[in-house]
Order: C-alpha cells, then sequence, then structure tokens
C-alpha cells in the first residue's frame, strides 16, 4: 500500500524525489534532524534546477506540490484562490472547539470569520494597542537591566519571548501574566503544555493529518488536550461574564471579539452591545480565536525579533545606523517611542524586512486544494485534498531574486530598492487573501522591542552562539543552542 501510495507522482507523469520507505521525503523533519523550511528550501532548488515549474514530494504517504515558478504562485494564492481557499490541519469545532481557530477554519466559514476579524487589525486598532506594547518594552528593558551582569552573555531569545508572551496575553486575553517577574502563573502554564511538542501530541496531530478527516470527525478525535481546551474555555468565558457584567472596556482584541460576539462586528467605541442583525460569533468561537491570536502572535514574533537583534550584534554599521535614526526620532517626540515615531523609522523597517527574508518563520505558505485544479500549460490536475506549498526560504534566498543571498544587507528593502523585487518572491506574511492577518501587530511588537534594546545597549555576539546558525527544529524556527549577545549599557533613555 505504502509503495503504490509512493508511486503516486510517477503514475501522474509529475518530476518527484525519490522517497524513502514509509517516511517519504520528509524524514529529515520526522527525525528532527532538520527543520522543514530548510528541507523545503532543498525541493525548491532541485526542482528548479531541472526547469520544473513545479514538482512531487511526498510527507509521509501524502503527495505534496512544491512550486517553484512566479506565474504559479501567482495562480495558487491571488488568481485561483478559489481552488486553494484552505491550509491543512484538522478541525472539528464540536469535540475539539479550539481546532475552530481561523487558521484551521475551512471554506465558507473561514471567509465569514475572516471578514469579520479582519477589522480588528487596522491602523486604528493597532494605535489603540499601542500603549500595551510599549509599556512592555520598558519592562524589557528593566529586565534586561537586571540580568545583564558583566561577563555574563544573555540569551536573548528568552527575553524577548517573555516580552511577546505578556504582550499577547495582555492584548488577546485581557489578563496581566508579567512572565518577566512570575513565571508560574497558572495561565502560562496552561499555555505552555498548549505548545509542548510532547510525544502524545505529535502522535495526535500525526493522526490528524494522516486519516480521512470524515473518520476522525465521525470518531470525535481531538488533538487538544481536553483540560487545556477546558482551561482556556472557562478562562474566556470569565473573562467575558466579567466584561459584560461591568461593561468594562479595555483597549485590546478581546473587547473587539466580544463586540463581534454580540453584535457581530467591531467599533471604535466601548459599546458591548446593540441592535444589530448581523450573524454573531459564540463564546466557543471567540475563544478558538483568541487562542488563535495567541499561539500565532507569540513564538512568530520572539524569533523574528530574536534573529533581528543577532544580525545587527553582527553587523555593527547597520546597528549604529540604526541606533541614530531611532534616537533622532525620539528627540523629536519628547524622548518617547510613540506609535506615528515608529513608523517614521524607515531604516527600523528595512533591518525588519531584512530580517524576515533571511529567516522566514514559516517553513512555507500552504494551501490544500479543495476543487480540482488543472496547472495552466500542463497536462496536470491537482486533485482535491493535495497540499500545495510555497518554499518561503528557497524564494527568499534564491540569489536570482536576492543577489548574494546570505547577506544581511537592509538595503535590499530601500525605497529605491523595494520596488524592483519580483512580486511573489518575499512573502514572509504569506500573500492573498489567506495572508496573516496579524501582518501590522506582529511587526509592531518587533519593531518597538528592537527599539527598546538597540536605545539602550550596545550589541555584540558571544562566542556561545553556535556559528553556522542551526534551526531548531521545532513549528517555528529558532537557533539550536540559543542566540547569546553581550549587552554594553550606553543609555539611561527609557521608553
Ligand atoms: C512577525 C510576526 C508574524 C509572522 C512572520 C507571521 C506569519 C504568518 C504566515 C506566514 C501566515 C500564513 C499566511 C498564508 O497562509 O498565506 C500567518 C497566518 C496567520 N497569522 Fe501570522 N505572523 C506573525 C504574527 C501574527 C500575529 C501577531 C497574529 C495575531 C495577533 C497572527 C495571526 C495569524 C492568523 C490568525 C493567521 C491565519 C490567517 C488565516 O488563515 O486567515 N500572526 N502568519
Amino acid at each position: 500500500y505504502i509503495s503504490w501510495k509512493h508511486s503516486y507522482w510517477s503514475r501522474k507523469g509529475v518530476d518527484s524525489i525519490e522517497p524513502d520507505f514509509f517516511f517519504g521525503n520528509t524524514t529529515a523533519v520526522i527525525k528532527r534532524k532538520e527543520h522543514r523550511s530548510v528541507v523545503f528550501e532543498k525541493f525548491y532548488k532541485y526542482f528548479k534546477s531541472r526547469g520544473q515549474k513545479f514538482g512531487g514530494i511526498y510527507d509521509l504517504i501524502s503527495p505534496v506540490v512544491v512550486v517553484t515558478d512566479l506565474e504559479l504562485i501567482k495562480c495558487v494564492l491571488q488568481k485561483d484562490f478559489s481552488h486553494f481557499m484552505n491550509h491543512f490541519g484538522y478541525i472539528n469545532e464540536e469535540a475539539d472547539p479550539v481546532s475552530g481557530s481561523l487558521f484551521n477554519l475551512k471554506g465558507g466559514k473561514w471567509k465569514n470569520i475572516r471578514a469579520k476579524l479582519t477589522p480588528t487589525f487596522t491602523t486604528g486598532k493597532m494605535k489603540m494597542m499601542f500603549q500595551t506594547i510599549a509599556e512592555y518594552a520598558t519592562n524589557l528593558q528593566e529586565l534586561l537591566e537586571e540580568n545583564n551582569t558583566p561577563n555574563n552573555p544573555v540569551d536573548i531569545k528568552k527575553y524577548v519571548s517573555m516580552y511577546n508572551i505578556d504582550i499577547i496575553t495582555s492584548c488577546a486575553f485581557g489578563i496581566e501574566v508579567n512572565s518577566m517577574k512570575d513565571p508560574d502563573t497558572e495561565f502560562l502554564k496552561y499555555f505552555e503544555k498548549l505548545m509542548e511538542p510532547s510525544l502524545t501530541l505529535i502522535i495526535r496531530r500525526f493522526i490528524s493529518v494522516t486519516l480521512p478527516q470524515w473518520l476522525l470527525v465521525k470518531l470525535k478525535f481531538r488533538v487538544t488536550y481536553k483540560n487545556i481546551e477546558q482551561f482556556f474555555l472557562k478562562t474566556v468565558k470569565e473573562i467575558v461574564e466579567y466584561r459584560e457584567k461591568n461593561n468594562v472596556y479595555r483597549k485590546d482584541f478581546m473587547h473587539l471579539l466580544i463586540q463581534i460576539k454580540n453584535m457581530g462586528e467591531t467599533t471604535d467605541t466601548g459599546n458591548l452591545n446593540s441592535e444589530s442583525t448581523i450573524k454573531h460569533l459564540s463564546i466557543n468561537e471567540i475563544a478558538a480565536q483568541a487562542i488563535t491570536f495567541y499561539v500565532a502572535g507569540y513564538e512568530t514574533s520572539s524569533s523574528t525579533m530574536a534573529f533581528g537583534l543577532m544580525e545587527l550584534a553582527l553587523n555593527i554599521v547597520c546597528q549604529e545606523r540604526l541606533r541614530e535614526e531611532i534616537l533622532s526620532v525620539v528627540r523629536k517626540y519628547n524622548n518617547k517611542i510613540t506609535y506615528d515615531g515608529i513608523m517614521e523609522m524607515e531604516y527600523l523597517d528595512m533591518v525588519v524586512q531584512e530580517t524576515m527574508r533571511l529567516y522566514p518563520i514559516a517553513s512555507g505558505v500552504s494551501r490544500v486544494c479543495n476543487k480540482p485544479y488543472p496547472v495552466p500549460e500542463s497536462n496536470v490536475v491537482i486533485e482535491t485534498g493535495t497540499e500545495v506549498m510555497i518554499p518561503l526560504r528557497g524564494l527568499h534566498r534564491d540569489p536570482e531574486f536576492f543577489p548574494d543571498p546570505d547577506k544581511f544587507d537592509p538595503e535590499r528593502f530601500n525605497q529605491e530598492n523595494k520596488s524592483r523585487i519580483r512580486p511573489y518572491t518575499y512573502m514572509p506574511f504569506g500573500e492573498g487573501p489567506r495572508a496573516c492577518i496579524g501582518l501590522r501587530f506582529g511587526k509592531l511588537q518587533v519593531k518597538v522591542g528592537i527599539c527598546a534594546v538597540i536605545l539602550k545597549y550596545k550589541l555584540a555576539i558571544n562566542k556561545k552562539t553556535q556559528f553556522p546558525l542551526k534551526l531548531s527544529t521545532s513549528i517555528i524556527a529558532g537557533a539550536v543552542g540559543g542566540i547569546w549577545l553581550d549587552l554594553e549599557k550606553i543609555s539611561d533613555l527609557d521608553l
């Protein structure tokens, strides 16, 4: 049966790579030897070197299309989106409410909820939450101050993770956890359990992508542990009830989600109720979305920020130039970091963009075909249920699109060069109608955090950081062994 499954691409006449028995072509990912993004970068190079617009590989026994051609990428993500609306992932809202996240939702239901949630991330809403982000950036400065002792490097990922977890807990759930000062709160423990790649969870995830979805739904299969799910649902219910009863207006995502629950839409006011007839969301639905914001917005921003600070430590000229820019803008705004100030920092934007080119946190942009798709200018039809993968790291480090691709060079994103970047070669947040909904928020977290660190400390790489850098095998890539920096305090400027 396995051999027959592994003959799928040759039966279709599609160029493919010889699979290992059972593991297919992703053995290195399953055995945790390499990060998925690195493995898919190799597939990208292989098919491109053979002049193929796409090729076939096997994730275990499931066939996956790997795309190399920019025109085909455009079709999948934008032009023919109606064939590729969904992300891969098991969903059963009844048996496993947490699985009903925006990331997992399919078809019409996804479209509906996405439309309701999109106004949650407008510029106005980002400005509304800016103060919370800035306060946690001050906490990050204090934390670094406490932990930066002479001759002791700091593992920067650890601290930026605390900064991001506090922001996202505050904004998604409206809870002040302060992981920087008290890492043992019940909420954080459950969050750790939710994210923990335990063996049972790996097996459950494996089953969820291997067995047919209709069978899993019939079996009431669940990926999330019952006790973890109960904890988050109970927490969200309590927060919602408290806010509704006391008419609390807090400037966060939870407020906007409650508005959607009660009114079907968000407004720029403190209202939590209206006579609107638009279809509302249930409490389980808003809980699932709050959890998604949490999961999707924490590790992504933390890794990006840590890699950004690492590159700045390695490239002193860039670091000095960034510091000058930050200082001049901060002075303009009475020694404060403001939303408008952050938006004025052009070089900061270039640094963050270049960081995300070199270290795209997603292993690729993935879609699942939801109705048969005849690939233009070929005889191949992509069948319903087949995963299509666009390898971000392959594109971002392709010398045809980014000369000297391994070099950290923010100038690629200056006003003049930016306009020359070919569409669909740079997509750290995905692309098309299903691109990252939290883009603005994620970038803001990263930018404010980087400002806070650069303003106060001169960064240098400590020899504990292992080069050449090896990416960890967790879902969102980090650096094996950590990113160790020496921090030299150069200013007393608080945010
Ligand atoms: C630097 C930070 C971030 C990066 C690099 C990032 C990257 C991505 C990528 C690559 C995708 C898949 C897009 C696609 O399939 O085309 C995605 C989806 C998503 N992201 Fe982000 N993300 C970040 C921060 C955030 C934040 C802060 C939030 C929420 C507060 C968030 C919420 C989501 C959600 C809900 C989806 C699923 C969207 C859908 O299926 O409609 N992300 N993100």
